[in-house]
Formats: C-alpha cells, structure tokens, sequence
C-alpha cells in the first residue's frame, strides 16, 4: 500500500522540534473544537446521506463517542494497513484524541471513518466515498456556476490580469462564497491576503516557461474548478508545457479532491459555456497528450509533514519549475503542524521540501509564517484571524 521509505527526515524533524513545538489539539481551542464538535457533526451528517447498516452505524457512533470521550484506538487486525498505522501510531493509542498532535489525530480519524464504512473492505461499500454528496451538492451550487460563467469576462482581460484573476480564485477558492475573485481580476477577498508574493510566482513562471508545473490541490468542487482553471491558463499561454495535480488516493478531510473529483470538476466545465467549455476541451487534449496528468500518490494521506516524503515524489517535486501547494492541510504539512513564531521566514521553515515551491493557502488553522512585523501587530487586533478563512497567503520559495 504505502511506500516503505515514507520517513520523516530526522534531522529536520530534530531542527523543527527545537525552534518549535508540535500543536497537540488540546492546546488549541480551535483543534479541541476539530474532535468534539466538528467530528461528531460530520458523523451525525453521513448517517442522514447514507443507508448504513447497523454495524456501519455502530462503528461510526463509537468512532464520535471516542472523539469526545474517548481514547485512540487503533485499526482492527484485519484491515488493509493496520500493521502500517499501528507503526505510525506507535505510542499514541490509548490516549484521548485531543492529547496527540493534531494533525495525526485528523489523520487517523479519516482512515477510522473509512473503515467504519466499509471503503477498503471487499463488498458492496468498497470504494464508495462517503463523502460523495456533500460533494456533489457544493459542485450543484451557485458558486461554481458564478465561477464557470466569470471565465467569459475573464478571458477578456489582459494576459496578465488573467492569470491573477485565476490565481486569486484558485486561492479563494475553498471558501463557500466564492466565484467573485474570477468576475474583475480583483475583488473584496484580495484585501485578506496577508502576505503576496504572487508578483514573484509570475516572475517564475514567465523566467522558466515550458517546464513541468506540479499542484498539489486541496478541495474539489468550487476549488478544484478554480484549479483546472488555473491550469489551463499555464498551459495555454506556454507557462507550463506540463502540468501534474496531485490529489487524495481515498477520501480525506471531507471534502478533498480524488481523481473522480477532479473528473467531475472536468465535466462541470465541459457542461457549461463559452470559455468553460474551451478550456475543458483545452484540459481534456492536455489531458490525452500526457501534458496534464494526474497522481494521487498515497502519502498525501499519511499522518505526517511533508519532511517525510518518498523518494520518487521527492525528485519529481525537484525537478519542477515550482510547486504550487494549495490549502490549509498542505500548508500545515509544509511548514510542519507547528507553533512557529508567525514573523518565522517561510524560505527558512520550508527548505526541506524539494524544488521551488509556492503555498495558496486561506488561513483555517493554527499555524502561520512568514508575516511582517507589523501585519502580525494589525491582525492581532482581529478575533480569530488564524482560523477564520477571512485572510490568506500567496508565499513563495524560489
Ligand atoms: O486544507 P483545507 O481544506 O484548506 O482545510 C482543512 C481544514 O478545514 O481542516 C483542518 C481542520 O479540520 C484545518 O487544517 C482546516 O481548517
């Protein structure tokens, strides 16, 4: 299943670890909040979308009550990877959710509730995401529409002012609200980024035309559309001559994008109009000439930072022009689960990942680097500024 050589680089880990302490959930109100509310309601969600069985249902209602009241317990012996997280997980069970560092806890809750569904055990739920409707409803819904039926305007503006536009979406675009970034090339959301170094990505971009472009996406619908939408203009315009998104091998923190996702974020721009629809024919011709390709390797739901990482992925991510990293997951396992001083550089915290890379990322959590003094000194006078989804971050390493 998962690559044996997928280890934490020690020496990292070891450097992290003295500048700055993992965040263990109970430490945080926000990731306290992940295991007793937002957990149990998700379960509570799942069980009115689905038809599950009684032991379905026990399975899930145990895996609520452990989150709350509980304390970790492991995979059952007969599943896929028990072996593989019992390892991972080593010195962890036994103990209540909130008192592990939380971006293992997350981790592991999401592995629980697959297997509390049945996604990677023979019969009939095997590789049913259940997270399918949640899903398809956002992808339904008004903001990808707005989204799709902006395209028109913003083919109309100047090649640069495009790629912004798209940039801005695709970073936007995790929000519930969204489709607006697209509509001018700027708008309301662009006052929330805290830190922007897009100036400099595009000088990237433009200096090493041609060259393969990795994205490692974060949700699908809304965002995933933005995404591609991003992507075709790489391609297009000969910023990228190939393009690779990586996504979830199975289904992850609710709403993140599989390969059947991204599939359907496809297929909602080749239902729409105009320039949707050319740039869905533009990603599906990428798409058959190898230029757009997509990898779900499975570290990408592995319990760790990304100083644990394999060997393959590691020099794929070298050799590309830049790494475009999206969301809040992928910045937590960027810059570790960590609480870094928030004036910490980004280049210095993030130089174990290999290549040139660029985080877009809504600030949803905890963890924050690479502010200026006095952005830091005006944003703590804002309640809730790191969780909120109110504010967000173009940060590049080049
Ligand atoms: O990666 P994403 O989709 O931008 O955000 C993931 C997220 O919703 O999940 C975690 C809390 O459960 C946080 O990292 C963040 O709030």
């Amino acid at each position: 299943m998962l690559a044996l050589d997928l280890i934490p680089l020690r020496e990292e880990q070891t450097l992290m670890t003295q500048q700055a302490p993992v965040i263990v959930s109970s430490e945080s109100p926000f990731a306290k909040d992940v295991f007793i509310k937002r957990h149990p309601a998700l379960i509570e969600r799942l069980v009115e979308a689905w038809p599950f069985g009684p032991e379905q249902r026990r399975a899930l209602s145990v895996l609520a009550e452990e989150n709350v009241h509980g304390v970790i317990r492991p995979l059952p012996d007969g599943a896929v990877d028990a072996q593989l997280w019992r390892d991972w997980g080593n010195g962890l069970y036994g103990r209540p959710w909130a008192e592990v560092p939380f971006l293992w806890a997350e981790s592991f809750f999401y592995r629980r509730l697959l297997e509390a569904t049945g996604y990677f055990r023979p019969g009939p739920w095997l590789g049913v995401d259940p997270f399918a409707p949640f899903k398809q409803t956002e992808l339904a819904g008004e903001a990808v529409s707005a989204e799709i039926a902006a395209l028109d305007d913003v083919v109309e503006l100047a090649e640069e002012e495009q790629g912004q536009a798209l940039l801005l979406s695709s970073l936007w675009g995790n929000r519930a609200d969204l489709g607006f970034q697209i509509t001018a090339g700027q708008g309301t959301e662009a006052s929330g980024l805290v830190a922007d170094d897009s100036a400099r990505l595009w000088e990237l971009l433009r200096s090493e035309a041609g060259g393969t472009v990795a994205v490692v996406a974060d949700n699908a619908g809304s965002e995933v559309v933005a995404d591609l939408a991003l992507i075709d203009h790489l391609l297009a315009h000969g910023l990228a001559d190939e393009v690779v998104l990586h996504v979830k091998p199975s289904p992850y923190y609710v709403s993140d994008a599989t390969l059947a996702d991204v599939a359907d974020g496809l297929r909602a721009l080749l239902l729409g109009k105009g320039e949707a629809r050319a740039a869905g024919e533009r990603l599906r011709e990428a798409a058959a000439l190898g230029r757009l390709r997509v990898r779900a390797d499975s570290c990408f739901c592995a319990p760790f930072d990304y100083t644990a990482m394999p060997v393959a992925l590691r020099h794929e991510f070298a050799s590309a022009t830049v790494t475009i990293l999206k969301g809040d997951l992928n910045y937590r396992r960027l810059v570790g689960d960590r609480w870094w001083e928030p004036t910490t550089p980004f280049a210095g915290v993030t130089g174990h990942f290999p290549g040139r890379i660029a985080a877009l990322r809504t600030l949803k959590s905890d963890v924050i680097v690479g502010l200026g003094t006095g952005t830091l000194a005006e944003l703590n006078s804002t309640p809730d500024w790191r969780t909120s989804g109110t504010h967000a971050v173009v940060q590049v390493r080049s």
